[in-house]
């Protein structure tokens, strides 16, 4: 009897693929570089992370469907790009009709194994894939014939570095495959008989030539190893060769590879329409993070500016719906429809899609929401210490560069610039929340600013010690006192106007605005052309509530223990004010929280994050403050009250 060949998860798929392939292309499937760390790491982390299901209001009906660069696919989920080389005589057309059966988008690698005119023609919605490879000619070329063969999208591969020494052994790959070559692996490939028999009875034998880098001039097609040579010996790109790829393509662009906050930026600046978070499924450097650590700190830094994917390690829809609830807008897999490619040829493919759709469509129920735009960090349990920032400039890292849009070398620093100067605390904010969030909050509020604001504004690295002398006896408050702050505000300000036009303190600890009064109007008195702002909204509560506590949850989320928060004193500030200062937080809050965080949100914290940054860029436009530097309300008179600042 015929075994069922459907499979039920991705796992069996691999084990199918083993069992299929002759060990050489299998292990050419499986490779991570050097010891595997990367690899295993995009694998575990997706372990690491934990669901928060619903039990009530459940939708019946969930959608799952999103756009990737303005096409639209049934599933959040890409084929990634591979040289799909020797693992069904179909290859590539098999995964581009499989991918197009089920609404999605297909990425083509420029080492693939079928012409992209054959791709597109079967999946209309193909993203081509290029390398850094070869002359700006040929890649023009390149980039040509994927238009005219009706490519959707380009994806652009930076993450790889050659490193493909393997400790667990290369597979020896042949310069091409002939009848001399299958003679010469016989004992590896006769103990494969179902896959040779596939490529006999397409009457093809395995080709390992690269038709999507043929010449022009109509030369023949490289084989795999030449076009790996030609790679190989290509000046690497700059951004400015990023820049020119971009406008060369003039379409949706995705650049691959990305895991740091810096890279991110830049590409934007570059003008990509969209990056993926990867490492190239553990093959570029190991011991590089898992792409999903990258993912929270990369959406934040330029989620809002372009889409962000995910790729490495997704094996079931819950790794998916996992990605999502971090930000990305979809991700892409590579392994996982390659072992049901050579498990089952297209329906391999199409059975791997469905698994995916299945797992996903379970954890976007159990998760109550009704679709994947829904999924957000509050649908995880992420471990303290889970996530990874690179090159974001974060203020744990020494003060050396200006944290803006690109870190600045001083040559690079505009004339008289706008300084936000971010002023944040560390005390304890009870028992859930992190001693650095004023810090997190008033860095997040001045970076924003600086962007929304007109003409150059630089974000100078945070000043983290501050006088919280009223949380002084929890264990972790470090404070300097009201004296010490403002000796360093002086100077600060004294230094900082050798070059800077003006300076703008952006203030998240109340505790600090006696010291900012005083300091900012003896400079000003000075002639220093300097002010400061709070990062304070209406109606907000006063110490670790539900105010900051969900401007933490969607800034932060990973810092966040929901399970330990407990309501305080939620009397108003005016109230508790002056128990406060006679006696301190401690005597009339034993948890240390002035408010009630429970009903918190990492929605409410988005939409608070963002009123604060529109007050303050009004604020800092209309440049109106109070006698001592205060910027106030436009609307209001300079001799307004001063307005509430957040804690
Ligand atoms: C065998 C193999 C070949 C690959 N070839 C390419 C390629 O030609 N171009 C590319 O951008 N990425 C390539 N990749 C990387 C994938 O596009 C993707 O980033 C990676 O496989 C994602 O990790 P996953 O396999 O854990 O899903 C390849 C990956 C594998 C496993």
């Amino acid at each position: 009897m015929r075994r069922n060949s459907w499979f039920e998860t991705v796992a069996e798929a691999q084990r199918r693929a083993e069992k299929h392939l002759p060990s050489t292309v299998y292990g050419a499937l499986v490779a991570g570089s050097e010891r595997g760390l990367t690899i295993d790491d995009n694998l575990a982390a997706f372990g690491e992370l934990g669901f928060a299901p619903r039990v009530v209001g459940h939708h019946a009906e969930r959608d799952l469907s999103t756009t990737v660069m303005g096409v639209e696919t049934a599933l959040p989920v890409l084929i990634s790009p591979t040289g799909v080389q020797a693992v069904h005589p179909d290859g590539e057309v098999a995964v581009a009709r499989a991918a197009a059966n089920r609404g999605v988008i297909m990425g083509l690698s420029s080492f693939a194994s079928k012409p992209v005119e054959e791709v597109t023609e079967t999946n209309p919605d193909t993203f081509f894939q290029l390398y850094w490879s070869g002359t700006r000619d040929t890649m023009v070329q390149r980039m040509d014939r994927a238009r005219a063969a009706g490519a959707k999208g380009l994806i652009v591969t930076l993450d790889w570095s050659f490193s493909h020494g393997r400790d667990w052994g290369s597979p020896a790959i042949p310069e091409k495959i002939d009848l001399k070559t299958m003679v010469r692996l016989t004992p590896n490939v006769v103990t494969r008989p179902r896959w040779l028999w596939k490529f006999a009875k397409s009457g093809r034998i395995p080709d390992l030539t690269v038709p999507n880098l043929k010449p022009s001039d109509g030369g023949p097609a490289p084989t795999f190893f030449g076009a790996y040579h030609e790679w190989m010996q290509t000046t690497p790109p700059t951004w400015n060769d990023v820049r020119w790829l971009r406008e060369e393509w003039g379409g949706p662009f995705l650049l691959k590879g990305v895991s740091r906050v810096d890279d991110a930026k830049r590409a934007v600046d570059a003008g990509v329409t969209a990056l993926s978070v990867s490492n190239h499924g553990g093959n570029n450097l190991d011991t590089t993070p898992a792409s999903i650590r990258f993912l929270p700190s990369i959406v934040e830094a330029v989620g809002a500016d372009v889409e962000v994917l995910l790729d490495g390690g997704i094996r079931r829809g819950g790794d998916m719906a996992k990605a999502l609830a971090l930000g990305a807008r979809a991700v892409m897999i590579g392994r996982a429809y390659l072992w049901g490619l050579a498990a089952n040829g297209q329906a391999g493919v199409e059975n791997v899609l469905d698994i995916l759709r299945g797992g996903l469509d379970s954890a976007v129920l159990g998760l109550g929401r009704a679709s994947v735009h829904e999924l957000s960090p509050e649908d995880l349990v992420i471990p303290p210490g889970f996530t990874r920032t690179l090159g974001a400039g974060k203020d744990t890292t020494p003060p050396a560069a200006f944290q803006n849009r690109a870190s600045h070398a001083w040559p690079t620093v505009p004339p008289k610039p706008l300084v936000l100067v971010p002023i944040g605390s560390t005390e304890q904010h009870g028992p859930h929340l992190p001693l650095e969030t004023d810090s997190v909050i008033a860095r997040a509020v001045a970076e924003r600013a600086a962007k929304a604001l007109p003409g150059p504004a630089l974000v100078a690295p945070i000043l983290p010690y501050s006088a919280s002398g009223e949380h002084a006896h929890f264990p972790g408050t470090v404070s300097i006192g009201h004296e010490a702050l403002h000796s360093v505000l002086v100077e600060m300000v004294r230094s900082l106007s050798l070059w800077a036009g003006s300076v703008v303190f952006v203030n998240g600890h109340g505790g600090n605005a006696a010291s900012l009064r005083t300091a900012v109007s003896q400079m000003r008195e000075e002639g220093h052309d300097v002010a400061w702002t709070g990062c304070g909204v209406p109606g907000s509560d006063a110490h670790a509530g539900r105010t900051e506590t969900s401007l933490m949850m969607h800034l932060a989320p990973e810092d966040v223990s929901m399970d330990a928060a407990v309501a305080g004193d939620t009397r108003p500030l005016a109230t508790l004010m002056p128990d406060l200062i006679a006696q301190g937080v401690r005597a009339i809050s034993p948890s240390g929280v002035l408010g009630d965080p429970t009903g918190a949100s990492a929605e409410e914290g988005r939409g608070l994050l963002d009123l604060m940054v529109s007050l303050t860029v009004r604020r800092m436009s209309a440049g109106i403050t109070d006698s001592r530097g205060h910027l106030v309300e436009p609307e209001k008179s300079p001799s307004a009250v001063e307005s509430k600042v957040a804690n």
